[in-house]
This record gives structure tokens, C-alpha cells and sequence, in this order.
């Protein structure tokens, strides 16, 4: 092992990233879930997004890439971040608690057919866990993005991608990896189920 921190991270990045690019288990899912939201968003659905920490971050930069573009020029698609919202974030956090600051939103906001995604590194976060939760009783189809103990995760979620590493960050990584794979398939189906009408 070398002594450069970075070079280190940038090695250990790539081997898990290596894996998760194999593993065919994985690939499949993501496959599935690109399917899921297109089917939603062609249905007049939405897609609603959350995450704390580098995953809400992570949750915005997935909902810009569906709102605004990903590669192509095309009309924009129903995506939002539960993240954004500070009064709302506040609000419920402060009135309620923090374990109810996505389930509140998923229950104003989520429709019957709606998706939510859920980005959790550990599957254990109970923001993350509610929301879930909640999703379900609204009749909105669930999907997570996890880390190798992130299987709590499994039950609450209709289609669940787990990245085969430990380590947070790299989590992190490797799942917006295959998030953006994910919203190229999105946005290329979405435009080609247009070019059928
Ligand atoms: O970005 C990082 C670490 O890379 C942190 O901000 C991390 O997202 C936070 O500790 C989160 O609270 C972790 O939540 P979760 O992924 O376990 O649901
Ligand atoms: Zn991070």
C-alpha cells in the first residue's frame, strides 16, 4: 500500500468500481430501475429523490439530470430532490423530528404511481426508512441505492441496487456511476418511446 493518501482512494475507487461493473446481479437491477421511471414519468408520474449528506447532494444532481438534461436536447421530465427545501426541512424537523423530514414531503407530495429514490449508503437511516415507509402506504413504487450493509433496505424497496463495497464514499461513487448510466437509459427511452408517437 502506498503512502499517497489519494492514490490510494483514486486505487481502492477503482477496484470497487471494477466489481460493481461485473457484477451482472447489479447490472440487471439498474436496468430495471431505468425501466420503472421511464414507464412513471411516461405515465404523467413523477420521480421524488432523497439522501442525506453527499447523497442529498447526490439526489439533486440526479433530479437536475432529469429535470434539466442529462446529453440530449428533449422536453424536461418530472424529477425533485426532497433535499432542497430548507423551511420544509426545518419545519417538520423542528415541529416533528428529523426522522420525519422526507416522510412528511413523500406524504404531501407523493402520488399513486409516483417513484421515490432513496439514496443510503448504511440502509439504516430513519429519515430514509420512514420515507420509504410512507411511500408504500401512497401507493408510490420504492427504489433504493445502498452500500453492502444496507440490506435493512431490501424489505421497503421494490427494486433494490447494492453496491459492493463498505466504505461510504465509494459507496457514493459508484452508485452516482451507475446513476448516470441509469439516466442515460432514461433519457434515450424516454426519447424514443416519443419518436413512436
Ligand atoms: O458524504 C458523506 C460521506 O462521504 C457524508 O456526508 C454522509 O453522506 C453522511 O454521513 C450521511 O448522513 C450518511 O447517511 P446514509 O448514507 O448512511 O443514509
Ligand atoms: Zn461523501
Amino acid at each position: 500500500m502506498s503512502q499517497d493518501i489519494i492514490a490510494n482512494h483514486l486505487q481502492h475507487s477503482l477496484t470497487a468500481l471494477e466489481r460493481a461493473a461485473r457484477d451482472a446481479a447489479l447490472l440487471a437491477t439498474a436496468h430495471r430501475v431505468a425501466a420503472t421511471i421511464v414507464d412513471a414519468l411516461r405515465s404523467g408520474n413523477r420521480l421524488l429523490i432523497i439522501g442525506n449528506g453527499g447523497s442529498a447532494a447526490d439526489a439533486q444532481h440526479i433530479a437536475a439530470e432529469i429535470m434539466g438534461r442529462y446529453k440530449k436536447e428533449r422536453p424536461a421530465y418530472a424529477a425533485v430532490a426532497l433535499t432542497t427545501d430548507t423551511s420544509a426541512l426545518t419545519a417538520i424537523g423542528n415541529d416533528y423530528s428529523f426522522e420525519r423530514v422526507f416522510a412528511r414531503q413523500v406524504e404531501g407530495l407523493g402520488m399513486r404511481g409516483d417513484v421515490l429514490m432513496a439514496l443510503s449508503t448504511s440502509g439504516r437511516s430513519r429519515n430514509i426508512l420512514a420515507a420509504l415507509r410512507m411511500a408504500r402506504e401512497r401507493g408510490l413504487v420504492t427504489i433504493g441505492f445502498t452500500g453492502s450493509n444496507g440490506e435493512a433496505l431490501r424489505t421497503a424497496c421494490d427494486h433494490l441496487l447494492v453496491v459492493p463495497s463498505d466504505d461510504t464514499p465509494v459507496i457514493q461513487q459508484i452508485y452516482m456511476a451507475y446513476a448516470h448510466g441509469i439516466c442515460d437509459e432514461i433519457e434515450q427511452g424516454m426519447m424514443r418511446e416519443a419518436a413512436k408517437e
